[in-house]
């Protein structure tokens, strides 16, 4: 058989936990395999140990069928096997070109860089598989897709072979994600190989050829994508059927917990970025923002929240006005928040889970009393959240969030969150890099604080997700209110036109 890469009987151990447990992956020649598995079941741990990251404590790997050791990046890189990782690694002042040389052009060429020749070559390789980058362009001026060809475009200028994608579409846009998997399929007409990390089956059913499956470390099985229905492939990954569609009732909508009228805020660069935005969310109903990526959704919700000042227009929580309020205030007032960069804004990866699920709570009651903290009292409300919502990590309460696997650092800050009961709970991207299981159950979750009588403002890329989970749906583009629709009665299409810009008259006449 002609297999690239051959990983076998791989196991690797964390302090309290068995990371990959005898996993076997056989990736061919020419094709996209995907791996899937829960959150915490093994999937990076298993890509780091072929890229040299750590060394496996038990198994072989073998590439283009000689056994191998990857004691390092550079072995793997030198064997031919690249990555892109989810959080990229790139210079933003710098050039594409020089980003794709560094650590590779300046050795093999001393002090005379040469990087007209290699931004020819740059320019040959992003043709050849149709990647269409600008070798000269500044990271920093280019938007998110663009940056990811960057990164393909190194491991391609490092003449890999095998190539990995951690998650690659998290943070990209549907018509993104779309060019995305034209290349990938550029790369596989062209011979290379490519292992899959993703947790959307749409996806895995849209490109892969081959899925292997882990559940808690285990390697379940490896299956024909096209033999396979995205039912089978999930519960072979979870271990028991999954609903994609969220069961709720109409909602019954109270007062106005949110009342944000005529609001205009800046963006960094001074451009507004909300422009008289006006919106209710009332008790008791979910309302979804829809809207390409960038059209002012960050601000939005950083001015709900207080980490951005407005230029003009109120915001109201239960009547009161708390534009001039702090953070702190606004989250004591009742406004809970699910924030869209999980490791900048939801966490601090250095304290332990425990820490992080007290942070906004620490110097209250009963967490801590008269400025002691009461170590017993919050050992057993982390663990509850632990409990509840499955978040799995080595050590439990007492894990460095860091170590801790992306999907499950997520659930740990939607805990917290929820747990907090917030009149008004702002959920960004809520579900990003969780696996369809814990979607299902964050979406109860979600559903149920509404029917608690909750105001939820969701925020979500995500059309499906948006659609499935909101009562109404507020469409924004270029930082305006293009309309509001219920969920209900509307579909991808009108909302697509509407995330044009195109208002809804205008959009039928
Ligand atoms: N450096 C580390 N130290 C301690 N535990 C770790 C370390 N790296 C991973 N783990 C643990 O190993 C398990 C597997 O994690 P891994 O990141 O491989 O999962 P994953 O399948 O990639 O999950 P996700 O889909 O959520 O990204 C998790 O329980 C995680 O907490």
């Amino acid at each position: 058989m002609d297999y690239v890469v051959e990983m076998v009987g791989i196991r690797k151990e964390f302090p309290g936990i068995v990371a990959n447990d005898d996993i076997t992956l056989r990736l061919k020649k020419g094709e996209i395999h995907a791996l899937l598995g829960e959150n915490g079941a093994g999937k990076s741990t298993l890509m780091s140990i072929l890229f040299g990251m750590y060394q496996p404590d038990r198994g072989t790997i073998k590439v283009s069928g000689k056994e191998v050791r990857i004691t390092n990046p550079n072995v793997a890189s030198r064997l031919g096997i690249g990555m892109v990782h989810q959080h990229f690694k790139l210079v933003e002042p710098f050039t594409v070109t020089e980003n794709i040389i560094l650590g590779s052009e300046t050795r093999r060429l001393g002090f005379m860089l040469d990087v007209r020749t290699a931004a020819k070559r740059v320019e040959e390789l992003s043709k050849k598989y149709g990647l269409n980058v600008d070798p000269y362009a500044k990271i920093e001026d280019i938007s998110v897709g663009m940056q990811q060809r960057v990164e393909i475009l190194k491991m391609l200028y490092r003449d890999a072979e095998v190539l990995i994608f951690d998650e690659p579409t998290a943070v990209l846009t549907p018509q993104e994600i779309e060019d995305l998997q034209n290349i990938m399929k550029n790369l596989v007409k062209e011979g290379k190989s490519i292992i899959l990390i993703t947790h959307k089956l749409k996806e895995i059913k849209a490109v892969a050829d081959r899925c292997t499956v882990i559940r808690r470390g285990k390697t379940i099985g490896t299956v024909d994508v096209a033999e396979t229905s995205r039912e089978e492939m999930a519960e072979m990954m979870v271990g028991r059927s999954i609903s994609f569609k969220v069961d709720k009732v109409e909602s019954k909508p109270g007062e106005p917990v949110l009342e944000i009228q005529s609001l205009t805020v800046k963006n960094s660069k001074k451009v507004d970025a909300l422009k008289a935005f006006t919106l209710d969310v009332r008790a008791g109903e979910i309302i979804g923002i829809a809207g390409v990526d960038g059209n002012g959704q960050s601000e939005l919700v950083e001015t709900i929240t207080g980490l951005m000042k407005a230029e003009s227009g109120s915001i109201r929580l239960n009547g009161q006005e708390i534009s001039g309020l702090s953070v702190r205030e606004r989250n004591e007032n009742g406004i809970g928040h699910i924030p869209e960069d999980r490791q900048k804004r939801g966490l601090v990866l250095d304290y332990t889970l425990e820490e992080n699920i007290i942070l906004q709570v620490y110097n209250k009651q009963p967490y801590s009393k008269h400025g002691i903290l009461q170590p017993a009292v919050i050992r057993k409300h982390a663990e509850q959240i632990i409990q509840s919502f499955d978040v799995r990590s080595g050590t439990g309460a007492r894990s460095v969030v860091r170590s801790m696997s992306g999907g499950n650092q997520q659930k740990a800050i939607i805990g917290r969150e929820v747990e907090r009961d917030p009149d008004l709970l702002i959920a960004v991207q809520p579900t990003r890099g969780l696996d369809v299981g814990s979607i299902e159950y964050i979406h109860k979750r979600l559903v149920e604080q509404r029917d608690k009588g909750k105001a939820v403002l969701l925020v979500s890329l995500e059309l499906d997700e948006v659609m499935n989970l909101s009562d109404r749906i507020a469409v924004i583009n270029n930082g305006e209110l293009v309309g509001i629709v219920n969920a209900s009665e509307t579909n991808e299409q009108e909302l697509g036109l509407m995330m044009a810009g195109i208002h809804k008259e205008e959009g039928t006449s």
